[in-house]
């Protein structure tokens, strides 16, 4: 595409990247690269994630002098594949008011939307066409994990105890980007990566690839690309495998298809449900300590044993002990949890909580009952 086709009478035309990727991708990740690193680019964020309904607050982003960064906008109410498609224009009419701040605008869709159907908005709508476009759609895909989330594990791993569910929605992304990112290469041998990289070549073979450890990848490689092409996208999604109706999730592998008739099992905004993926979260005591030690070995039971039931994705804040020494009434620490399949890891939090203690899981056939009494035998004993 020519640049000067960016151009409408007189104006350019504001460059738009789709951001897609299942739970625990590194969606954030790259976010955070992208805004808090010194790279010249100017780009201004629109999320819509589940947080709200995860009972989790959005990600806080910072620059180098701690100050929150305010180009992340937050599309609430439901999935930009569907509910929240007006809301997407509104906030692009509104960003594009203020378009002397910003060059590039980023689009983070939830780890379940359509982007095929999120693609639509920019040239169904006829007067955003004409003052944004459409740049790519750039899709992260955790090489850890996705073996399992794709569908490609052995047919004996391949159950519902040991994968999210999400086959078709993760299939979709991959087949829709026009570039994949490969990330969390450190963890994967060599021999994984190149099956990693094979798979995705195999589902979408036009797209670049790009590999990467905590998504650093060069700006220039997923911005600005002109690489957005409809046709494209349209043979790309044809040739995707069919998937059986499965719960609830009806649909024939093509969402595009449950769309384009008015029907989405995202409609609603709910990852949970009707995904056949349940969500608990779990509320601390109001002063509650609670032992790093002992939840590091709660997790393990939960993330490698299973003993809580399938859980794809953890996260959390708590408020541990004060270092040795201190009044635990001036000062505890706040530690943060993230885990995606069965990797997890509990760091101090860069920021002092102002919220009770929360722990979030997601996956299938979760024992609430087990998770509650796992999080208090976490409490430090006094
Ligand atoms: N080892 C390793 N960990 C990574 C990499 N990229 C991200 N992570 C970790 O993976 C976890 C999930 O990353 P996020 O960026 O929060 O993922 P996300 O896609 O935003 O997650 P959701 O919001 O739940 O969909 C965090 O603990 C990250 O630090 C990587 O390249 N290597």
């Amino acid at each position: 595409m020519e640049a000067s086709s960016q151009e409408c009478v007189g104006e350019t035309r504001i460059p738009v990247t789709v951001l897609t990727g299942v739970l625990g991708a590194g969606k954030t990740t790259l976010l955070r690269h992208i805004l808090e690193k010194p790279h010249g680019y100017r780009v201004a964020v629109i999320q819509n994630e589940f947080s709200e309904e995860m009972g989790m607050e959005a990600p806080l982003f910072t620059d180098a002098k701690g100050d929150t960064i305010k180009d992340v906008y937050e599309l609430p109410n439901g999935c930009l594949c569907c509910s929240a498609k007006d809301g997407l224009i509104g906030m692009l009419d509104v960003l594009l008011e203020q378009k002397d701040r910003f060059d590039h605008v980023l689009v983070e869709a939830t780890g379940i939307a359509d982007p095929e159907a999120v693609c639509e908005v920019f040239w169904v709508d006829e007067g955003l066409g004409s003052r944004v476009y459409l740049d790519g759609v750039l899709s992260l895909v955790d090489s850890y994990n996705m073996l399992s989330y794709l569908g490609k594990r052995k047919a004996d791993e391949d159950s519902k105890t040991t994968s999210l569910g999400l086959e078709a929605e993760a299939l979709k992304q991959v087949a829709c980007a026009d570039v994949l990112i490969l990330n969390k290469v450190d963890l994967v041998s060599e021999t994984e990566r190149t099956r990693a990289a094979a798979t995705l070549r195999d589902i979408n073979p036009t797209a670049r690839l790009l590999e990467s450890r905590f998504a650093e990848v060069p700006l220039g490689d997923i911005l600005g690309l002109q690489a957005f092409d409809k046709d494209r996208l349209a043979a790309s999604v044809l040739s995707l495998p069919a998937f059986e109706e499965e719960s609830g999730h009806g649909h024939d592998g093509h969402l595009h298809d449950g769309h384009s008739h008015g029907y989405c099992d995202c409609e609603v905004g709910k990852l949970t449900g009707a995904h056949g993926i349940e969500s608990v979260l779990l509320h601390g005591e109001d002063d509650a300590l609670y032992d790093p030690d002992k939840v590091r070995s709660w997790l393990a039971d939960v993330l490698w044993e299973g003993t809580a039931g399938f859980v794809y994705r953890c996260k959390g804040l708590f408020r541990g002990p004060p270092d040795d020494g201190e009044d635990a009434k001036k000062r505890t620490v706040s530690h943060a949890v993230q885990g995606v399949g069965k990797i997890f890891e509990i760091e101090e939090a860069s920021t002092a909580m102002t919220t009770k203690s929360k722990m979030l899981f997601i996956g299938r056939g979760l024992k609430r009952d087990v998770l509650v009494a796992g999080l208090i035998g976490c409490l430090v004993s006094t």
